[in-house]
């Protein structure tokens, strides 16, 4: 394939189904589609957790800017169906009816994941589907690889029959026969190899179920991000990301599911996986004990003594390629602030990003890369303001800096008529209505700036949404 192919740019990206670093070429350039596993919402979101979120916001970005923003479809789901979830709901309101009590808790932990992500300057995806939302369409797929000969019932369970396809195993590289070993025989004796895996699983009347052609049961994970991709992209699509964990078991069991309920011989053509942050050398991990959340970080003096502001976590995540392993340090964190400090505020410009920042970008998302070469930029844009300009475009497109947040989902309108009231207020003296109307907005995020206008010599209001 050469750099002229239809829909080529230059970009490579290494691709776990080969191992090896791949010109990408989308399947159709005025849709290139990502899907990337999003958080299982039952608990705060740990930095490690970011870290596939701020990845693949880059390459967004990144597609964004190389096939135009109305040309990249990026989904994200949402997994609020898992037994980790209803064992939060039991623990958190033991006296309300469950399916309330889960509700509680996907609500509060999805509401708490989008303020994090949110404060790490990552856009939203075009489409964040739930997992509630797609049962039927997980009961047509099951269903459907049932007929096909891939999947058999037992007891209660249905089950992928991985020996049912010849190619199972392709992304993790493993064998069926190396799952056999090791494999705890006694606990699954009702799979036909240890391998299988659930699609569907009955309910209990205290655990909560759909009604299904197997009974009132709930899904499998690995289903759900098959239907919600296939959904919103279609069998077949360009980009599947993940940390590096998700390689074996969930991706392997998507491709798996998808490929042989669709019939192709491919999920998505790149497969892409970002390294674990770590702490002394180990994933960071809810189970190991060794996190910090993202709230956490923002908002409380746990880590190194104090608050973190949302852009030194970002550029800190952004300073080690995407696939190494991160050790997560104050020390990395004070040498992102530090760099951040040395650094322009960005302005508002309609210039192109910096060749240099973007042949590091294209070549596997080399972003320590970009950042020296936004470093060196940074340095000239203090002095000159055409490379201010083009700084300020490229800071924007790796979503670093002091950048200015998007306010593209505010209500603009509605803020603009609370200035209008204080303004009134202020006028008549009643500093109190005016001051609660400030607040008000600080804790939307929005900030006020008095000054006067140069000719009228009246008071005027500006506001920014700071993150
Ligand atoms: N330490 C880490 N470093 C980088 N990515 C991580 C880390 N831990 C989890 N992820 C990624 O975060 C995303 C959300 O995964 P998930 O909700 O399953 O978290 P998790 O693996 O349950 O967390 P934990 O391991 O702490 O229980 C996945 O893409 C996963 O690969
Ligand atoms: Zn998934």
């Amino acid at each position: 394939m050469s750099d002229s192919a239809p829909g080529a740019t230059g970009l490579k990206l290494t691709n776990t189904l080969t191992r090896t670093k791949e010109l990408f070429q989308p399947i159709d350039p005025d849709n290139v589609r990502m899907y990337v596993c999003g958080p299982t919402v039952y608990d705060f979101a740990h930095i490690g957790n970011a870290r596939p979120v701020i990845v693949f916001d880059v390459l967004y970005r990144l597609l964004r800017h190389l096939y135009g923003a109305e040309h990249v479809t990026y989904v994200r789901n949402i997994t609020d169906v898992d037994d980790k979830i209803n064992a939060r709901a039991l623990r958190d309101y033991p006296d309300l009816p469950l399916n309330e009590a889960i509700a509680k808790v996907t609500k509060r932990t999805a509401d708490q994941f989008h303020e994090d992500v949110a404060a790490l300057g990552c856009l939203e995806p075009d489409h964040e589907p739930r997992a509630t939302a797609h049962v039927p369409g997980m009961i047509e797929m099951i269903g459907t690889l049932l007929e096909r000969g891939h999947a058999y019932e037992a007891q209660g369970e249905v089950l992928f029959d991985t020996a049912s396809m010849p190619g199972y195993g392709g992304l993790s590289k493993r064998k069926l026969d190396e799952q056999m070993a090791g494999a705890r025989i006694a606990v699954d004796a009702h799979k036909k190899n240890p391998g299988d895996f659930v699609l569907w699983k009955q309910s209990s009347a205290e655990e909560p179920g759909w009604d299904s052609p197997w009974g009132r049961g709930r899904p499998g994970w690995h289903i759900e991000c098959s239907v919600m991709s296939a959904h919103h992209l279609g069998a077949v699509f360009d980009i599947h990301g993940g940390g590096l964990d998700l390689i074996f078991p969930h991706h392997e069991n998507e491709i798996a599911q998808s490929c042989c309920a669709h019939g192709t011989d491919k999920m998505a053509n790149y497969w892409l996986h970002n390294g674990f942050v770590q702490v002394e050398g180990k994933k960071m991990s809810k189970s190991e004990g060794n996190f910090f959340t993202i709230h956490e970080l923002l908002h409380e003096e746990t880590f190194g003594g104090r608050k973190w502001p949302g852009e030194v976590l970002r550029l800190a995540m952004l300073m080690t390629h995407y696939r190494e392993p991160i050790d997560f340090s104050v020390r990395k964190l004070e040498e992102a602030e530090s760099l951040l400090a040395k650094w322009p505020d960005v302005i508002e410009t309609e210039k192109e990003p910096s060749r240099d920042v973007l042949a590091a970008l294209t070549d596997d998302l080399n972003t320590p890369g970009a950042i020296q070469a936004l470093h060196a930029l940074a340095h000239e844009a203090a002095k000159n303001s055409a490379a201010l300009e083009t700084y300020s475009a490229t800071a924007a497109l790796l979503g670093v800096g002091p950048v200015k947040a998007d306010i593209s989902g505010l209500d603009t309108g509605s803020i603009e008529a609370r200035i209008a009231e204080r303004l009134d207020h202020l006028k008549a003296k009643n500093f109190a209505e005016a001051d609660r109307i400030r607040d008000e907005l600080a804790a939307e995020g929005i900030q006020l700036k008095d000054g006067k206008d140069p000719e009228t010599g009246e008071r005027i209001t500006t506001w920014e949404l700071k993150r």
